[in-house]
């Protein structure tokens, strides 16, 4: 499967900025070689950011990984530095907002990976907050992502209700389980292949190689940066600023002993029972490798259950067994949330199993996806085209950044683009968004066409936080 090409991203690398009498500095910026010494705008960032989290400082080490990995990955970083301070304030040198975008790709179930522009470590200063310095960073990073080329945006979250507004929708969701590892796992046919115990260095080295294949299969998954095989192996993670040396790994080998696939965890410290081993990471190329690795950690002596806090929803595994009572879901959440930029590009990328023609209304507050768009399937590959404008109603003319979803004339059904990105992989049916307010369709014709499209064969499912 081939990634498509992309034209790389150049936004402006010092912006002015105004909000309630105070002003900032925007800075676009990446990380060079050489550490922190190299680079002191990138230190402070990533003090910033630490804050904003209510992390603790960072010690050298922490600093030398971060700024090791947001090099690796060239990952653009934005920092808004106020341009006056009172006394005893933090200097202007420390950033009050921050941001970081990179590019990554994402499995949508069509032909070729899509590239996507992925967002993270989103903070503002508590003492800046709602002057709009998100709004600004976000519709800077998103102008600039979308001129780029770049279809979808992806983010997670850490409060459902902030990035609606920006065009957001939930479009992935995992599940906490627990399975039962007091008698060894009983499946309702064997698996194959072998696992062994693995060295976590050369884990470090293969888990990249094999992610590929897991990314490029598996409908909903979104491509990793380099930190994620350092954290999930144990050998350091950025939050708690140390190595985890209770992780242990394994890697699972096919009939012909290739490797294939492979398993993290770490036995949780106990003074009782039930003695509990919490998976890290788990990551099959195909789900029968992936039940095989449920196999061997629920095999583990010394072991009554096994918890994992990002399995699928539809998980093979709790059909697989021969007791669906050796399965609880324990608690389920949103993953990957998917702002369309280009409804065009977007729609054109994914497959489709049923033959129809729609034409959506598209409210996007921010221009990026606002329109009317055709989709017809009905000779097989997807023909997207934007048909015309949307006509404009009195919430737009207010500005308002969530305004109230109008089916225009000529359309099928209407939504704002937070909507289409949660239907976008399949997450959740036409109808529930419809029954929810979300989706104003023509008919029940026209909402069980929009339907029948946008299903997809499986739920998505990725196995990357970040
Ligand atoms: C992708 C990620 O990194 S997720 C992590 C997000 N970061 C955090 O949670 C860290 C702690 N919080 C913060 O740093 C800040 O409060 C932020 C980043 C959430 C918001 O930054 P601000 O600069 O205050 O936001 P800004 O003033 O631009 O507000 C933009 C809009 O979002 C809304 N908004 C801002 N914060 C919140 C919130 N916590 N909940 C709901 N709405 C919010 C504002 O009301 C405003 O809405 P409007 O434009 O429709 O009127």
């Amino acid at each position: 499967m081939a990634d498509r090409a992309q034209q790389p991203t150049e936004p402006p690398a010092v912006q002015e900025y105004a909000a309630g009498g105070h002003e900032y500095t925007v800075t676009r910026f990446r990380v060079d070689p050489g550490g922190p010494s190299a680079n002191p705008e990138a230190v402070e960032w990533v003090r910033a950011v630490r804050q904003g989290f209510h992390q603790t400082e960072p010690t050298p080490e922490t600093l030398e990984r971060t700024l090791a990995w947001l090099h690796e990955d060239r990952v653009l970083l934005c920092a808004a530095h106020p341009r006056e301070v009172p006394e005893a304030a933090l200097p202007p040198r420390r950033p009050a907002a921050t941001f970081a975008s990179w590019e990554g790709t994402l499995n949508v179930g069509g032909p070729a990976l899509l590239p996507a522009r992925l967002i993270s470590e989103v903070t503002v200063r508590p003492t800046h907050s709602r002057r709009g310095l998100l709004r600004t960073l976000m519709g800077t990073e998103l102008a600039a992502a979308r001129t780029a080329g770049h279809a979808v945006a992806l983010l997670t979250v850490t409060e459902a209700t902030i990035y609606g507004r920006f065009g957001f929708g939930a479009a992935t969701f995992d599940r906490t389980v627990e399975v039962s590892a007091t008698t060894r796992l009983r499946l309702k046919a064997p698996t194959s292949g072998t696992v062994e115990l693995a060295d976590p260095e050369a884990l470090r080295e293969l888990a990249p190689r094999l992610f590929r294949r897991f990314h490029e299969s598996s409908h909903g998954s979104v491509s990793r940066v380099s930190y994620h095989w350092r954290e999930y192996t144990g050998e350091y993670g950025l939050t708690a600023q140390e190595p985890d040396p209770a992780v242990r790994c394994a890697v699972h080998h096919d009939e012909h002993g290739r490797p294939d696939g492979w398993v993290t965890y770490r036995f949780e410290p106990t003074t009782g029972y039930p003695l509990t081993l919490t998976v890290v990471d788990l990551v099959g190329a195909s789900p029968d490798v992936s039940i095989a690795l449920w196999e061997f950690v629920t095999s583990l002596d010394l072991v009554d259950r096994v918890r994992f806090g990002r399995a699928p929803v539809e998980d093979p595994l709790a059909w697989a067994l021969a007791d669906r009572g050796d399965y609880r879901v324990t608690g389920e959440s949103d993953r990957i949330w998917l702002r369309v930029l280009d409804p065009v590009a977007a729609l054109a990328a994914r497959s489709y199993t049923a033959r129809r023609r729609v034409v959506l209304s598209v409210v996007d507050p921010m221009g990026h996806a606002d329109g009317l768009f055709a989709l017809d399937t009905t000779g097989g590959a997807p023909v997207v085209e934007r048909v015309g404008d949307r006509p404009r109603t009195a919430d737009d003319d207010a500005g308002a950044s969530l305004p109230a979803v109008e089916l225009p004339p000529g359309a099928d059904a209407a939504m704002r683009v937070d909507a289409l990105g949660s239907l976008y992989l399949g997450a959740v049916k036409a109808s529930t968004l419809a029954r929810a307010g979300l989706v104003v369709a023509r008919d029940e014709d026209a909402l069980r066409a929009l339907q029948d499209l946008m299903e997809t064969p499986t739920a998505p499912y990725g196995v990357t936080q970040f």
